[in-house]
């Protein structure tokens, strides 16, 4: 029996044409190209319906609605078919993919986000492959989680980000083993994968727009910046601070952040470094920020920490059962130490 998979094609480069002012989303573009290109309809390949959305977006305009649409999409196609397919942009698919992630529970299907750095009917595409192996994978290695497809892997999609704007190597899981690397041979990190299946229907959890600072820390940052950030009505900070969670111990920007806390405002310290995790204990000038009620956002992508907090914050939770459930492990979005 041919597997079923239900493409959301959301936007992106995938299924741009050039334009006057630059690459722009084309409606019909990329559905012509698929049907066009005989690969896609080889008898190896499941069944595929692609459903474009209109409007197409560059995904540089995608905001916590658009992850609604897209979740309550899959809700409402999930009974009738095997796994799901999300082209994207390249440029916030990393976020997509990790609010989906928290969004939808559950799932016992495989969601792969993919696109492309070159449009799909140019020469030399990345988005032929990237689409084709997607839903390969989606039909053969059905990894019952939200995923992110992109230069012949398979990335677990809260631990992703984008770090390459020229590549098509264009993503990276600094934290997290890919799940799939597709060679010569598919090669199945096992026991990364999570099969689980589950009785309880999928649930999508509403999300909305959150207001949350971020700040990255740097040499002689002052301190009535971040008192400007913090103005009502924010609900969170998110500190990108240097190394393992260390910030300079100025303490006009400590008292900021400890009365900040106290009002009920949720502050994440996570690292600048695209690798490793923050352990605030590590250094004085890390134990400082501790101090300040600030916790840790261990080893997650900074998409993952700004997604998750939209996820808690779009609940019924007090500021300290946010901060409870942002140490715990959700999804696979961070790792115990
Ligand atoms: N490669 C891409 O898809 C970039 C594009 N600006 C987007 O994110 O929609």
């Amino acid at each position: 029996m041919k597997k079923n998979i239900y493409v959301a094609y959301t936007g992106g480069t995938i299924g741009m044409c050039p334009s006057a002012g630059g690459y722009v989303p084309t409606p019909g573009h990329l559905v012509g190209a698929v049907a066009a290109m005989p690969e896609f309809h080889r008898k190896e390949m499941p069944n595929f319906t692609i459903r474009e959305y209109s409007p197409l977006l560059d995904s540089s305009e995608m905001e916590p609605a658009d992850w609604q649409r897209i979740a309550e999409d899959i809700q409402t196609n999930y009974h009738r078919y095997d796994g799901f397919i999300v082209l994207h942009g390249t440029d916030t698919m990393a976020f997509t993919a990790s609010a989906l992630s928290f969004m939808l529970t559950n799932l016992d299907k495989p969601v792969i986000v993919t696109g492309s750095q070159i449009p799909l009917a140019e020469l030399r595409s990345d988005g032929q492959t990237n689409l084709l192996n997607a839903l390969y994978l989606a039909a053969n290695y059905p990894v019952a989680e939200v995923c992110l497809f992109f230069n012949n892997t398979l990335y677990r999609g809260n631990r992703c980000s984008k770090v390459d704007a020229d590549s098509f190597d264009a993503f990276a899981s600094p934290n997290y083993p890919s799940l799939i690397n597709v060679g010569i041979d598919v090669r199945v990190n096992a026991g990364k994968i999570s099969k689980t299946s589950s009785n309880e229907p999928l649930n999508v959890q509403p999300i909305s727009p959150q207001p949350i600072g971020l700040v990255r820390l740097y040499p002689g940052i002052m301190p009535e910046l971040i008192e400007n950030i913090l103005r009502q009505p924010v609900k969170a900070l998110i500190l990108q601070s240097y190394g393992v969670g260390n910030g300079p111990g100025n303490q006009q920007m400590l008292e900021l952040l400890k009365k900040a806390d106290d009002d009920g405002i949720v502050i994440v310290n996570t690292t600048q470094c695209l690798k490793g995790h923050v352990n605030m204990a590590g250094y004085v000038s890390g134990n400082k920020l501790a101090n300040t009620g600030a916790i840790s956002g261990q080893d997650m992508t900074i998409e993952a920490t700004l997604t998750k907090l939209h996820f808690l914050l779009s609940q019924d939770l007090t500021p300290q059962q946010v901060k409870e459930q942002m140490l715990r492990n959700l999804r696979g979005e961070l790792s115990a130490f």
